[in-house]
């Protein structure tokens, strides 16, 4: 048996006559280079199946397609391309596409005092469309900081001075007496309570741009935040962390609204659906708070 006679089903008419949304593969392995930094990411691509009589679409053809991607830096105007050729190779069958890249952004972050840094790895999705002519990118990806409860220091503090009061009513105050019950935990007898957070950018990008601007966009996300989760630590790195967080108390909503501040003015940004997850120590559930801007799903 030679090429010329292998069986073609694709090709076929089907017996049950129903376009279909989408059609492809998910989780294709690929390499990526975002801002000059090879990655391995899957890859999810396909089409929409329009011709309703046709059997199916050629997955190779999609595959195939995606190549280019692995040797040029990644950018809208190449994801672009990628779906005009996922179109073109499938005609007379389809006039929608779809790319979906999944990676983990490492960035190197210096320590807050000490000369140290390390790695964070970011989740990253990058989705693009290309549907009856109209081409959309958007960016996915989620920024961990640190939220210290607003209302858990102020009644904190009033338990300080409760036990300010306790302790030196009706005596003369002595500067060295004052000083070692401040750093006391007699003295500061009670801590506002923390949590790691999550916030989680959906950011839809101008489609003319000639670069992916993941990490300006985190950048100016934790710089918004100001207390992003660190890499190496050590305890003057601590302390300045506690001043960040003892400086920038947050609810969800506080954090959801300095990140839609920072993000509208953001460049490559025309709009976001944004939320940022607040997973309490105080109780079980999370504090959630969500905001958008120039948004409709796609
Ligand atoms: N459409 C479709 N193809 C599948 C599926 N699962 C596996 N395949 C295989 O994907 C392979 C590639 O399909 P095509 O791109 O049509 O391959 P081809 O016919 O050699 O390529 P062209 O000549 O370009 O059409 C075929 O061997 C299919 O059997 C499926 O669920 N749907």
């Amino acid at each position: 048996m030679n090429a010329l006679t292998l069986p073609d089903i694709a090709s076929q008419n089907t017996r049950q006559v129903v376009p279909l949304e989408w059609v492809g593969m998910c989780g294709i392995a690929l390499p990526i280079v975002i801002d000059g930094q090879q990655l391995t990411a899957k890859v999810d691509a396909g089409v929409s199946l329009d011709d309703a009589q046709a059997r199916g679409i050629h997955m190779s053809r999609l595959f195939l397609a995606l190549e280019v991607i692995e040797s040029q830096g990644l950018n809208p105007l190449l994801l672009k391309k990628v779906l005009q050729r996922f179109l073109d190779s499938h005609d007379d069958l389809s006039i929608c596409a779809y790319l979906s890249i999944h990676t983990h952004l490492l960035l190197k972050r210096p320590a807050l005092v000490s000369p140290l840094s390390g790695w964070k790895s970011y989740p990253v999705t990058i989705d693009a469309s290309l549907k009856n002519g109209m081409f959309h990118v958007e960016l996915k990806v989620e920024v961990e900081y640190s939220s210290t409860c607003p209302c858990s220091a102020a009644l904190a503090r009033q338990l300080i001075q409760q036990q300010f009061v306790n302790d030196f009513a009706n005596k003369p105050l002595q500067h060295a007496e004052v000083l070692t019950w401040l750093g006391s935990s007699q003295g500061i007898v009670a801590t506002p309570h923390s949590q790691r957070s999550t916030a989680t950018l959906q950011i839809r990008l101008d489609t003319e741009l000639g670069y992916l601007p993941i990490s300006s966009l985190i950048d100016e996300a934790e710089s918004a935040l100001a207390t992003a989760v660190q890499t190496a630590v050590k305890r003057a790195d601590e302390q300045a962390f506690a001043l960040a967080n003892g400086q920038n108390l947050m609810f969800c909503e506080d954090a959801a609204r300095r990140l839609n501040v920072a993000l509208k003015v953001a460049q490559g940004v025309k709009g976001f659906s944004l939320k940022v997850v607040h997973a309490e120590s105080l109780h079980s559930h999370d504090a959630v708070a969500e905001s958008r801007w120039n948004w409709r799903a796609q």
